[in-house]
């Protein structure tokens, strides 16, 4: 069992201060192993996360392992999952759990206890929560966050070209999905926004989604929490793009990278040399130096 925690952006603010903005991904695809010299099999891929947790713990202000590639390999990759959140835990390194959940309210109350609670297996220090059963249904994981002191990342627009489709469609009222997401954050951070904190539920918001921030509307600042920013890299996004898309809210950024990071491995000591570099690199454009 662990105790409650001081809130989530209140520890993720000074880990960004000090390492820079970068949450390094923990991404086990099947090519990546291999190109360490790795065969893809449980093996394979264990020694690949524990190379990576060598490597990021203490060094990044947060990892985000994806579910993902671990649950390939059932209860094992689970297990596997857990021992990586659990030994970021003891080196004092924030855990993004990258799980992705959502659903019906009474059935993310159970979510919110496997990976929020004070009794979680493993918790981890935040989890990427899927908003599209509606944002009042993420409702008891972001009430257990606040009071485990754990936070939440919700997607907002995300990094894929296919999530416009949803996120970009107007609702009655010509809000759109997304910035009535941004708008919910933006009231569950409202306290944090009043004392000056960073806020401890964040969204995502892919660096790769041009000018969409603005032509829907979408007032990050007010939004408070952290705002996490895959793309970077793999997916095409640049440093430029960051400055553009998140132009008023660059210091909520939490830049997330995997695969352009990841590919310095094996080696432990170069693969920190590069999430050193990109989270220099994000540093410079969030603080315009
Ligand atoms: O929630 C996420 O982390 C996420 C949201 C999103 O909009 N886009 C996105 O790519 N991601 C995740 O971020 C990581 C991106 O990996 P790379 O493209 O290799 O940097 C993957 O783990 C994705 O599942």
């Amino acid at each position: 069992m662990t105790s409650v925690e001081a809130p989530f952006g209140t520890r993720l603010r000074p880990a960004m201060d000090r390492h820079g903005p970068l949450c390094a991904g923990i991404d086990p695809h099947r090519e990546l192993v291999e190109s360490w010299g790795l065969t893809y099999d449980y093996s394979g891929v264990e020694r690949f996360a524990l190379t990576c947790v060598e490597a990021f713990a203490g060094s990044v202000a947060a990892v985000k392992p994806q579910s993902a590639f671990f649950e390939v390999f059932g209860s094992r990759g689970v297990a596997l999952l857990e021992r990586v959140t659990d030994e970021l835990r003891a080196a004092g390194t924030l855990s993004v759990l990258d799980v992705k959940r959502g659903d019906i309210g009474t059935t993310v109350d159970a979510y919110a206890q496997a990976f929020l609670g004070t009794d979680a297996p493993a918790p981890a220090d935040a989890i990427t929560l899927s908003p599209y059963l509606g944002y009042g249904s993420l409702r008891p994981a972001i009430d257990l966050a606040h009071q485990t002191g754990r936070g939440v990342f919700v997607l907002a627009l995300t990094s894929n070209p296919e999530g416009a489709s949803v996120q970009h469609a107007r609702g009655e009222d010509g809000r759109s999905v997304a910035a009535t997401i941004a708008d919910g954050a933006a009231e569950d951070n409202a306290d944090a926004l009043a004392a000056g904190e960073l806020g401890s539920v964040g969204l995502v918001v892919g660096a790769t989604v041009g000018s969409a921030v603005a032509d829907l509307g979408i007032d990050l600042p007010r939004s408070a929490g952290p705002l996490l920013a895959p793309g970077l890299g793999a997916q095409g996004a640049t440093a430029d793009d960051v400055r553009r898309v998140f132009a008023g809210a660059l210091d909520q950024v939490l830049a997330s990278s995997s695969r352009d990071v990841l590919r310095a491995g094996p080696d432990t000591a170069a693969l920190r040399r590069r999430a050193h570099e990109v989270a220099a690199q994000v540093r410079e454009v969030v603080t315009g130096a």
